[in-house]
């Protein structure tokens, strides 16, 4: 059976008022996609994800969540839609695990806030699924910064939406988790049917574990396939190469 598709781009361009950053060749990305967004510093990553998760309206063109404009949801709406993780610095109070997740049922609760079964049987299931049901009760500005990216997903997962965007969800943290971290997040991807799209430096890592990927480079944003990004010499040309190579054969990028 085909894949649905959960969110495509038509004619985007992305940037601001006085600025484009980047043209977007249009791009479709399915149920249980596991895609990263890579490019150099200063590329657009972050532009595009503002762009992609509402936050920045396109210079040109639009992006459809589920066939239907995402400038047509309201803020709510969205939120159901689309969940959001950001980098570390997000959690300044002192907030338990339990609570924090409990913020991604906002969406889904009444005007105070109250917290119906079905939300804190949510709750219960998410702090399952990423295997933190033994912190529940722990501060989260008292966790390790892994332990603090598994409770910001799970609260992703609790707020239950079709997408979820992390921006460098691996920034912080050693090699083993690292990997770790993006093998959860692919886990989850095929576990839960959600797309899961996400910023990252780590190239290597993500050419090994992504079913796609987003590459933003002079200017244009496009969209490969690991294998195809690399028969086509993207990552070739991707750093000046008077320090770093790309290997095809490795897959990986070497030190000259
Ligand atoms: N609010 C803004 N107004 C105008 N220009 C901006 C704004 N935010 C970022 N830019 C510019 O847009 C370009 C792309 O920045 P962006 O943060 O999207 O890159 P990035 O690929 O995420 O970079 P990094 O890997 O360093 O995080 C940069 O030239 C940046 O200076």
């Amino acid at each position: 059976m085909p894949k649905k598709t959960v969110l495509h781009t038509e004619n985007l361009s992305i940037g601001y008022k006085n600025k484009k950053i980047a043209s977007v060749n249009d791009f479709f990305l399915e149920e249980s996609d596991f895609v990263a967004v890579i490019g150099i510093n200063g590329a657009g990553k972050s532009t595009l994800l503002n762009t992609l998760t509402g936050n920045l309206p396109p210079i040109h063109g639009d992006i459809k969540i589920n066939k239907r404009s995402l400038q047509k949801f309201s803020l709510q709406e969205r939120a159901k839609e689309i969940s959001i993780v950001l980098s570390k610095t997000e959690i300044l109070t002192p907030l338990t695990v339990t609570e924090v997740i409990a913020l991604g049922r906002q969406p889904y609760t009444n005007w105070i806030g109250k917290l119906s079964s079905l939300d804190k049987e949510i709750i219960k299931k998410s702090l399952k699924q990423l295997d933190i049901e033994f912190l529940q009760n722990s501060y989260c500005n008292q966790l390790s910064d892994g332990q603090l990216q598994k409770v910001m997903l799970a609260r992703a997962v609790a707020q239950d939406t079709s997408l979820i965007f992390l921006d460098e969800p691996t920034a912080h943290l050693d090699l083993y988790h690292k990997i770790y971290v993006l093998k959860l997040l692919k886990d989850l991807t095929k576990k839960t049917k959600k797309t899961i799209v996400f910023a990252s430096h780590e190239i290597d890592l993500c050419l090994q574990l992504c079913d796609k990927i987003i590459l933003v480079k002079n200017n244009q944003v496009f969209l490969e396939t690991p294998e195809n990004l690399i028969k086509k010499n993207h990552l070739s040309e991707l750093f000046p190469e008077n320090i770093v190579k790309f290997d095809k054969n490795l897959k990986k990028f070497t030190i000259l």
